[in-house]
């Protein structure tokens, strides 16, 4: 792949033998000159984040001090996370690197690091306040691109910093998946791109075992949930619900039957946020519960079952798949087996799992609700 001889030890150092298959066709296409934009699209936990990280690292010209890469994602963690990556990927190598979330700067000053790792808020918020020059940005990366081109959403701030680039900056959107009218989208976003995609049927993770547990009613939700994690050990789990209220009411229930979890949404404090993600990380919580703000790009390895406590919904009330896939892909992470359960309580709930189900054409394993030895034996099996 042509990578400077530092970076090829860094990738040994960090453990990787051979790259995955975004990662063998990503970095060739992002190096390669006259620099051209890229869609790369790839199954959750495939290693993105090295091959944008490696390609990115290697065009930096570390003579010239400026601002020479953007990478935007959606939340403060993955932002987080994703400096971790490019931190270690960039050890001993000449390339500076800023964290651009809420509180991650001073207070004043430029920002003079060749690489922004940030949320769009905050980026935004430093180029409109020039403490971030864009005059020199040469790779802009998008992470999780279809939630952050999302017009809904993120996707009016991406456009904004989009134009404060540089007319011949290369463009590189990234994710596990991309709805067709957002595909269209993005190539206006990243024009004449190279394109590396998936089909529907291709998306789902092949070592997730899906499984939905057939509820009674939104009380017995809490029970099964809380027997769940009486009958098995289990090594680290996400618990992804609706709300933030809803999360929360979860974490003190669940403590107040004895389990030990801890609980992460956008309303906590920037400080509160990253200490339960540090904590959770590390291993020493075990049991997270979270909304949707988690449910794209989070990367421990250690997590082995993902439980969609609420099923994902869009704005508009419907059955969301892509977000169901991005967070039943934070676990069975790189060729990692994972186990994944839904929870349905009523006809509308089973009816949007079953469109989930449809959408990806695989079928999710119904687990009896009435037999705690059974679900013992049924999930024993499967997350062992
Ligand atoms: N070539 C490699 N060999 C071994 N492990 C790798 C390799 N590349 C990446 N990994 C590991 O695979 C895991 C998943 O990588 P990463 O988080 O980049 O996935 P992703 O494709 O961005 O997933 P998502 O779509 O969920 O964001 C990480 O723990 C990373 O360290």
């Amino acid at each position: 792949m042509k990578l400077h001889q530092k970076l090829l030890e860094n990738i040994y150092r960090v453990g990787f033998v051979k790259p995955s298959k975004i990662q063998e066709k990503a970095i060739p296409l992002l190096l390669h000159d006259p620099p051209t934009n890229l869609i790369g699209q790839s199954q959750s936990g495939t290693g993105k984040t090295a091959a944008f990280t490696l390609a990115m690292l290697s065009r930096i010209n570390v003579d010239l001090k400026a601002p020479q890469a953007i990478v935007l994602a959606p939340a403060r963690e993955l932002a987080r996370q994703i400096l971790t990556v490019v931190q270690s990927l960039g050890q001993d190598y000449p390339a500076s690197i800023q964290l651009a979330v809420k509180d991650s700067l001073p207070k004043g000053g430029k920002v003079e690091a060749h690489i922004i790792i940030g949320t769009p808020g905050t980026i935004m918020d430093l180029i409109r306040k020039r403490r971030l020059s864009t005059a020199n940005v040469r790779f802009f990366v998008l992470d999780e691109a279809d939630n952050m081109l999302d017009l809904q959403g993120l996707g009016d701030q991406s456009i904004r910093i989009r134009k404060m680039v540089p007319a011949t900056c290369q463009i590189a959107l990234f994710s596990a998946t991309f709805s067709q009218d957002l595909w269209k989208f993005a190539l206006r976003f990243a024009p004449n791109a190279n394109q590396i995609s998936l089909k529907t049927e291709e998306l789902s993770v092949e070592g997730i075992k899906q499984f939905y547990m057939d509820c009674k009613s939104e009380e017995q939700k809490f029970e099964i949930l809380s027997a769940i994690y009486g009958l098995l050990t289990i090594g680290q789990s996400i618990i992804f619900v609706s709300r933030r209220d809803v999360a929360d009411m979860l974490g003190r229930k669940m403590t107040n039957e004895g389990h030990k979890v801890i609980v992460l949404h956008g309303q906590f404090e920037a400080e509160d946020r990253d200490k339960v993600m540090d904590d959770f990380r590390s291993g020493k919580a075990k049991v997270l519960i979270t909304t949707n703000v988690l449910a794209r790009g989070i990367d421990v390895l250690q997590v082995n079952l993902v439980i969609n406590y609420d099923l994902p919904l869009d704005g508009r009330g419907r059955p969301d798949p892509e977000t169901y896939l991005h967070r039943i892909g934070r676990t069975g992470r790189f060729g990692r087996t994972g186990v994944s359960i839904n929870f349905v309580h009523d006809e509308k709930s089973f009816k949007e799992m079953k469109a989930i189900e449809k959408y990806f054409g695989k079928d999710i394993i119904r687990v009896p609700t009435d037999d705690y030895d059974e679900i013992e034996k049924i999930l024993k099996d499967a997350i062992n």
